[in-house]
């Protein structure tokens, strides 16, 4: 069941050139954790912003659980979204205790036995010892999980989360993304979470919406933003990638300097093909389909050593290999190409674009 839908949506702020939000087009199932990643300035924050109420949008549609509440002639107040929202700094009260701060966005009418709900919530993130301490004196974790707890609370349609992980350190920032994961899954609630951070999309997610210049470029699964995505922008976000023009012909991938079976062979044409870095084999002999090359830098980090090699005409090629050999600047080195693993990327993209 569809939960969130967002169709068509923009946002210009003033006189900008530039949209904030541009065209936007979302759909959230029930029970779904969706991120939304972005560089900063992509618009992120608008999108949230704009499905929380928080700011009107100049065209589309916004409905929640199936009631429209955004489209040209409708605009329903931030507190009659049925929105949970736990913002970036949690925005404790902070003369409340945990328990009054959960009760706060409670009513006598959907919750007749306040108290109840209260433990239940408190129950569900796990601090039920916690109910009559006030914010300050618990940790950052801590507070969030209030924070979670309170939007959770009157089982709101969604629940928007900003930056959720973005004050916590490292250290903390593993365990917690997990626990939140796991409270929203565990309440049967969905989600929508902003984040700049590719890390707590993929490892947290159960989609991912990315977002540039205002424009979603790309909606799915952390494994299909990694290894199928649509432009070299979505490619870069999720990590290191080597793209080199090829040509299409006779089911493989025509470079200057050799040639690569295709698994699935493409149309004939003038292609932009990509690999991640840890889907080339490297090795210190030739065989049948390898590209010779010349190392220009190895890096060694410990689990892995990062080798850049150019091929031929092709541009600068970087390699994650594991092998116990440490490679150096100036070795001849041989590259195989996982042909299974090679992504044809879309080149009507470009950086700056925003039509
Ligand atoms: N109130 C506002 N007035 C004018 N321009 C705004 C306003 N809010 C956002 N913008 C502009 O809209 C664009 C998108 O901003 P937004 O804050 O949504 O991006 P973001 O992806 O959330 O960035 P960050 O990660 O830095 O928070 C930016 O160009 C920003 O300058």
């Amino acid at each position: 069941m569809e939960v969130l839908s967002i169709k068509n949506l923009s946002k210009k702020f003033g006189k900008k050139l530039q949209y904030a939000v541009h065209n936007a087009n979302l759909s959230l199932e029930k029970g779904e954790l969706m991120a939304l990643v972005g560089e900063s300035g992509s618009g992120k924050t608008t999108l949230l912003r704009l499905i929380a109420g928080f700011e009107e949008a100049d065209t589309g549609e916004i409905s929640i659980n199936g009631d429209k509440v955004v489209d040209d002639h409708l605009n329903i107040k931030p507190e009659k979204r049925k929105i949970g929202m736990v913002f970036q700094d949690y925005a404790l009260f902070p003369h409340f205790t945990v328990s009054e701060n959960i009760a706060f966005g409670l009513s006598k009418k959907q919750f007749p036995n306040k108290k109840e709900r209260i433990s239940e919530v408190l129950e569900m993130v796990g601090l039920k010892s916690f109910a009559n301490r006030y914010p300050q004196n618990l940790s950052g974790g801590q507070q969030q999980r209030v924070a979670l707890a309170r939007a959770l609370a009157p089982q709101p349609g969604v629940i928007l989360l900003d930056e959720p992980f973005s004050n916590l350190d490292a250290v903390l920032k593993d365990q917690v993304r997990e626990e939140v994961r796991n409270i929203i899954k565990k309440a049967g609630a969905t989600a929508l979470f902003v984040t700049h951070d590719m890390r707590d999309a993929l490892s947290s997610a159960d989609r991912i919406a990315i977002l540039k210049d205002g424009k979603i470029q790309q909606v799915g699964t952390p494994r299909e933003l990694y290894e199928k995505p649509r432009n070299l922008y979505v490619a870069n976000f999720f990590g290191k990638i080597n793209a080199m023009n090829a040509t299409a012909a006779d089911g493989s991938y025509k470079l200057k300097s050799g040639t690569i079976h295709a698994v699935n062979p493409p149309k004939n044409g003038e292609l932009l093909i990509a690999i991640r870095p840890e889907n080339i084999d490297i090795s210190l002999k030739p065989s049948t389909d390898s590209f010779e090359a010349k190392v220009v830098l190895a890096q060694y980090f410990g689990d892995h050593q990062q080798v850049h090699a150019d091929i031929g005409a092709e541009a600068h090629i970087v390699i994650h290999a594991h092998e116990k050999i440490l490679f150096h600047k100036g070795d001849t080195i041989y590259l195989t190409f996982n042909a299974e693993k090679i992504h044809v990327l879309d080149t009507c993209w470009y950086p700056g674009l925003v039509s």
